[in-house]
């Protein structure tokens, strides 16, 4: 099953959240954590993993099919320079594969090589990632609908959230409408129950 809702967690975000985040309802983890090496990222993973399996909620690895693998992830979350989804299905068969697709046909070429599900944006403007192209909006979102699952990403909070639902949005990733918010528990539940 797709989650709603993933949070994106890198190593210097407050670890000792996830339980609460996941007793909330947040169902999806990917842990995206750029400047970790290879080990660290294995063993980020199993902690995420560790502190979120009773609530049984699905954790991804962003870029790595390798350290989703080693790490007994449920998923990975592929970009343009990952491994290509077509390959990563062939070497993982049981993984959940998200690809990140920016229009309607990249969503079909995912599926069609093999992808579970589409990260769709950047929908919004966001401080979060630089060098990507300008947001395009629910627009666009509700014309790539039906293909994939859409998560949509980019500049996510809880009214964005319900507006890409509204769309067509099987669900959303974020990370500043949660990390970056006053009081980060909180900010979970308006996002799961935008959600819902
Ligand atoms: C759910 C989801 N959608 C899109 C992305 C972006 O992935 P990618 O294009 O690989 O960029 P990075 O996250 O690696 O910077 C995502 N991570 N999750
Ligand atoms: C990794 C990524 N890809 C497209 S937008 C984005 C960043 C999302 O972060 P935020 O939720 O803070 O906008």
């Amino acid at each position: 099953m797709v989650p709603k809702l993933f949070c994106l967690v890198s190593s210097s975000d407050d670890l000792a959240l996830l339980p609460a985040l996941a007793e909330a309802g947040v169902d999806g983890f990917q842990v995206r954590d750029k400047s970790a090496t290879t080990r660290e990222l294995v063993e980020l993973t199993r902690v995420v993993r560790g502190s979120v399996e009773m609530y049984d909620a699905t954790v991804v690895v962003n870029d790595r099919v390798d350290v989703a693998l080693a790490a007994g992830a449920a998923g990975v979350h592929l970009g343009a320079d990952d491994l290509p989804v077509r390959e990563a299905r062939r070497i993982a068969p049981r993984l959940l594969i998200g690809a990140t697709c920016r229009d309607r046909e990249q969503v079909a070429a995912a599926a069609h090589d093999g992808a579970d599900y589409a990260g769709f944006g950047p929908l919004f403007a966001t401080q979060s990632k630089s060098g990507l192209p300008d947001p395009f909006g629910l627009g666009a979102l509700a014309a790539a609908h039906g293909v994939l699952p859409l998560i949509g990403i980019g500049g996510i909070d809880a009214v964005r959230a319900g507006g890409a639902r509204a769309a067509g949005a099987h669900g959303v990733a974020v990370i500043g409408g949660l990390w970056r918010q006053p009081d980060p528990l909180v900010a979970a539940k308006e996002l799961v129950t935008a959600v819902a």
